[in-house]
């Protein structure tokens, strides 16, 4: 059925056969459709096909579910989470189903730096097409919005012109892949150590437990880097991880595989990961046993990753009831590396929207610190480049459920030059050299899959 050319995909809709035309409201007509595919259906290679700007992906943990954006119907942008949100409640008073997808900077309240120019502080888009896939079951739906009134003859014919060009941008010939002429450290060895340093004496002096400081490595190439093959080879890997790309122009793509979840809501259902403490996989099942153990011994892991589930649990209790956690300090196995991982559940009170909510949680002392407000601000003192919207929410909500992963273990790509990037917490026992290593590893999700060998990725 993906095969189909968008116009011929909309017909389908239009016929009404499993969906149709949605109750119309004056700013968005709506068709969907949903079929049982007869065999398995990529969402990612269909997104692929297209070499539009404004694409989005994400896939649920292990690939249990995927969804994606096509075209633009509407963007929902700006540094106002109360305007946003404000925004979508119209739109799903009508349209409870209409996804937005999106995210927001780690530090909306500050300014980006010029290679995140477009994302801005918050930016969600309401696709063209909507496709997502829960096992079997396919759902599609066409988006137009229009300030005016439009007949739903209107409104389709208007959203034929959006498709064609859409349909413009096909292409099945993947640029060839280039590999980096030049690769920058930002900050340097040096420039990490004294950092470290720096976070350990304000720890020692009391000020803070825990900061997480990252840093991030520029490949350039030759030409603009295309991150659909690093996708690809993103979502081959199906450990516990999401798969993310959010494409807002033709060459500026933010996108990774990260294992952590900041916010799942089914409902009034909500989740909430806590993961933090690292060590690599062994090379074999005995090796892979011990860096476990080691994880669950050493005292300055457990502390590192008791600081984040606390917190989770504190924030949590604010805004939901019959709190509930489980799994509790259990180990959370991915391609590449392992962490110590908790799951805090719980029902959400009323009066709270997915905004809002992620804002209760972000950041959390898993890509911030502890405590939070003294952790952020030496963040920004300190690190010498601006993190955007790595380690910020990414993900996608409706007015039914939402779910919103932390963007980390990602990557920027803005023309020629991939930025990559990767934090570690810093707690008393950190030391500067082992934290480094830890970014690298942490840093190999994205080298790897854009076809650097592990020594490459290094400096
Ligand atoms: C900040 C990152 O990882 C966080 C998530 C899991 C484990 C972490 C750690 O052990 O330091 C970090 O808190 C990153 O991958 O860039």
């Amino acid at each position: 059925m993906l095969s189909y050319n968008l116009l011929t995909l909309l017909e389908k809709c239009a016929k009404g056969a499993c969906g149709g035309l949605e109750e119309k409201d004056p700013g968005l007509t709506r068709w969907t459709y949903s079929w049982q595919a007869q065999k398995p259906e990529s969402v990612l290679q269909w997104l692929a096909g297209f070499k539009a700007a404004d694409q989005f992906y994400f896939s649920g943990k292990s690939g249990g579910y995927e969804v994606a954006g096509l075209g633009q119907a509407m963007v929902i942008s700006g540094n106002s989470e109360k305007n946003a949100s404000a925004t979508l409640s119209r739109l799903w008073a009508g349209h409870p189903q209409a996804m937005a997808f999106g995210g927001t900077a780690f530090a909306p309240d500050q300014k980006l730096s010029q290679e995140w120019t477009g994302f801005g502080p918050l930016r969600f888009t309401i696709p063209v097409v909507e496709l997502r896939r829960n096992g079997s079951t396919m759902e599609l739906a066409f988006n137009h919005f229009s300030n005016q009134d439009l007949t739903e003859t209107e409104a389709k014919a208007a959203l034929q012109d959006r498709l064609k060009e859409l349909e413009s941008s096909r292409s099945d010939s993947g640029r060839a892949e280039d590999t980096p002429v030049s690769r920058e450290q930002i900050p340097s060895r040096k420039g990490w150590n004294s950092m470290i340093l720096n976070a350990l004496d304000k720890i020692k002096s009391g000020v803070i437990n825990k900061v997480v400081l990252s840093r991030k490595m520029i490949l350039t190439a030759r030409s603009s880097w295309d991150a659909a093959p690093i996708l690809a080879r993103l979502a081959e890997v199906k450990d516990d991880s999401f798969v993310f790309f959010y494409k807002i122009a033709a060459d500026k793509a933010f996108f990774g595989r990260t294992p952590e979840r900041l916010l799942k809501l089914e409902g009034r259902s909500i989740s909430v990961d806590a993961i933090a403490g690292t060590r690599p996989r062994g090379r074999d099942a005995g090796e892979d046993l011990e860096f476990e153990k080691e994880l669950l011994d050493s005292p300055k892991e457990m502390e590192e990753h008791r600081i984040v589930s606390r917190y989770v649990e504190e924030q949590m209790d604010k805004i939901a009831r019959d709190l509930q956690t489980g799994p509790r300090e259990s180990i959370l196995k991915l391609g590449a590396l392992q962490h110590i991982f908790t799951q805090h559940c719980g029902e959400l009170r009323n009066g709270h929207n997915v905004l809002d909510t992620l804002a209760c949680f972000h950041p959390t002392p898993a890509v911030g610190g502890h405590p939070a407000r003294e952790a952020r601000s030496l963040i920004l003192e300190w690190e010498p480049h601006r993190r955007g919207w790595y380690a910020g929410p990414i993900g996608w909500m409706t007015g039914e459920g939402a779910e919103f992963a932390v963007g980390i273990r990602s990557a920027l790509a803005d023309g020629n030059r991939l930025h990559v990037f990767a934090g570690a917490g810093i707690v008393e026992e950190s030391d500067p050299d082992s934290e480094w290593l830890e970014t690298e590893q942490k840093m190999q999700t994205i080298t790897r899959a854009s076809g650097l060998s592990s020594r490459e990725g290094e400096c």
